[in-house]
């Protein structure tokens, strides 16, 4: 095991001597520093003080190490000095250090925020791999630049990137988060945990940095990460049990990085579940593709083995297939694909999972201010997929208890047309969805037409009381309710959003989103091209269409907004088909058939 050189303090801040041998290192004392208020100049004075720093603290086999519950930071064994991969971890050193001292960031406020339950939840790292349908996992890589590379796609924007790899059926989003030689950031790593926020089957998220401190584990659990990478070149046995330990203790099984036989039995001795095996020596950047397999061999079995760099496409895993790889991890091949989720597809071995033209797209009508039981039988026999009552006291469409109950009891009763059942979808379990595109299929339902409770700015309790009397199937909120309540209400939600609207693509609340001005059975019009953003912004997002539609006019728009119709999950009418201020069982019939009309062009 190699010496360590203790620590000193400058302006109260420990920090490691090799950290500032290097001027980068010395840069980021000096921004340290000024954060602080303090100088540290190169001149003859400060340079004595960090020989002075280093002499006294000289070699030695202890440490005074910063701690978190108690438990000493393991140190980056001395004797692999030189390296860049040292000058990474040093410069980590320092940066962890002085982020330490930020009042918010302290390891007790971190520890704080973790004993709160303040960390999302997550899921398993090993048991994801395993319940991939590939027969090899993918953990696809954001990573805008590298020390070897330089520069890959310092434009990218991670959580993007990160939703086309997990629609792609990526099992890990793996995200570089150290900044000046990778440009990453915990909060891309942040961002790209939140944008998979409610997605079924969501993959796994790797925190792929320089880990040597208990400190940059438990900050990786709070911003969302399921693992870390833990380098067994760069730690010492015993600390690295310690970071490995720690890590499972916060549910994360780590990923272990080897790159010979010596460090593949310390991963092994540590019982690693999941062991990568880097096919890039990290001392001079050659990559040797066969590592991976060449280790494969005193692996037990059970172990995931995951080859690790140098992988640029299709044919560079077929032999790990062959040889019982568990998973690639791909990361500049993917960030330089002009297109990355036709470049996983590839890579795992699947079709392209684009819808093609022959797919009809069908179109679910709900018809609302439904105020009899035989519109209720017409609309459904027509092929109404919904049928909306209006529960909102002083609306001209707001039904009583009784007539409520009866329009309640024909919709539960009525059957649907044969021609209206679904084809659900038979996707894999463990292939990540969006979740909009998931919520959509709540609606599909063959054997009966959907009873729709439409409320405007009543107290939730009402809102779950009339659910449960009616037996509402679904509830629409069209005032300005919190779109937390969504969460609160036993059955799917739609909620009313104008195309600008903040919350409008919120995941994890509302089922689906209705596009409407903001009253709500006025007839009026949403402007198209306000339409266009807000499905433009936002490709995962699905809604349902309101506003003045009608049975003239919903042809022309729906083929308007053809180039989305894939978003577009459901059309919604009110007045539109009312004659003299009275539903007109006539125009139900038309406004449904000239929805199937626009399907079929
Ligand atoms: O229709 C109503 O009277 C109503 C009252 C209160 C809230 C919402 C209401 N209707 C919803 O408005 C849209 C579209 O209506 P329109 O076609 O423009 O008249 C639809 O979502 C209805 O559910």
């Amino acid at each position: 095991m190699g010496v360590r050189h203790k620590e000193f303090v400058i302006e109260g801040v420990q920090f490691h001597p090799e950290s500032i041998l290097t001027a980068g290192g010395r840069a980021m004392l000096q921004n340290f520093l000024n954060m602080r208020g303090g100088t540290w100049k190169e001149n003859e004075e400060s340079q004595k003080r960090m020989q002075d720093a280093i002499q006294t603290n000289g070699v030695s086999t202890g440490s005074q190490n910063a701690t978190l519950n108690g438990v000493s930071s393991p140190k980056v064994a001395n004797e692999k000095k030189g390296s860049i991969l040292d000058e990474i971890f040093a410069r980590r050193r320092i940066s962890i250090e002085a982020q330490k001292q930020i009042p918010s960031q302290r390891p007790s406020d971190l520890q704080a925020s973790y004993n709160l339950n303040l960390s999302p939840p997550q899921i398993s790292f090993p048991d994801r791999l395993r319940k991939s349908p590939f027969s090899l996992s993918l953990m696809a890589e954001v990573k805008r630049a590298s020390p070897s590379k330089g520069d890959i796609a310092p434009h990218i924007c991670a959580p993007e990137q990160a939703n086309r790899y997990a629609i792609a059926g990526a099992s890990v989003i793996s995200v570089l988060t150290e900044p000046e030689f990778f440009k990453g950031s915990i909060e891309d790593m942040r961002a790209v945990r939140e944008s998979l926020e409610a997605m079924p089957n969501r993959p796994a998220v790797l925190r792929k940095d320089f880990i040597f401190d208990e400190y940059q584990i438990l900050e990786a659990r709070l911003a969302g990460a399921d693992t870390v990478l833990l380098i067994v070149k760069m730690i010492d046995e015993d600390d690295l049990r310690t970071l490995y330990m720690y890590s499972r203790s916060l549910g994360m099984e780590p990923l272990v990085e080897v790159n010979t036989e010596a460090e593949m039995k310390t991963a092994l001795r540590l019982g690693a579940q999941v062991i990568g095996v880097n096919n890039r020596n990290l001392d001079n950047f050659d990559v040797d593709l066969e590592t991976t397999s060449r280790l494969m061999g005193i692996v037990p079995r059970g172990t995931i083995i995951c080859a690790l760099s140098g992988i640029s496409g299709p044919d560079d895993v077929k032999t790990y297939q062959d040889n019982g790889v568990g998973a690639v991890l791909v990361g500049e091949a993917l960030m330089r694909a002009h297109d990355p989720s036709a470049f996983a597809n590839k890579v795992l071995g699947r079709s392209d999972g684009h819808k093609h033209s022959h797919d009809r797209h069908k179109f679910l009508v709900k018809i609302c201010g439904t105020r009899t039981p035989q519109a209720a039988k017409v609309a459904i026999e027509a092929g109404a997929d919904m049928i909306g009552i209006i529960l909102v006291e002083g609306r001209k469409r707001c039904v009583s208890k009784e007539r409520a109950l009866e329009v309640s009891e024909a919709v539960h009763q009525t059957p649907r047309p044969i021609n209206n059942h679904f084809e659900l979808g038979s996707e894999g379990p463990t292939v990540a969805k969006g979740y909009f595109e998931h919520t959509s299929t709540f609606f599909q339902r063959s054997d009966r037409a959907l009873l729709v409770g439409v409320f405007q700015n009543q107290p939730l309790s009402y809102i779950l009381a009339q659910q449960k009397v009616l037996n509402l199937d679904v509830v629409q909120l069209h005032g300005s309710e919190p779109v937390e309540w969504a969460s609160l209400i036993p059955v799917p939600v739609i909620r009313r959003f104008g195309p600008t609207d903040p919350g409008l693509g919120c995941r994890g609340y509302h089922a689906l989103p209705l596009l409407d001005s903001a009253s709500g059975g006025t007839g009026q019009r949403l402007h198209i091209d306000g339409v266009k953003w807000a499905l433009g912004a936002d490709n995962g997002l699905r809604v349902v269409l309101a506003g003045g539609l009608n049975p003239e006019n919903v042809e022309t728009i729906l083929s308007n907004l053809n180039e989305y119709s894939l978003q577009l999950v459901a059309v919604d009418v009110s007045s539109g088909v009312e004659e003299n201020g009275e539903q007109d069982l006539g125009r139900i019939k038309d406004f449904v058939n000239a929805v199937r009309r626009a399907e079929r062009k």
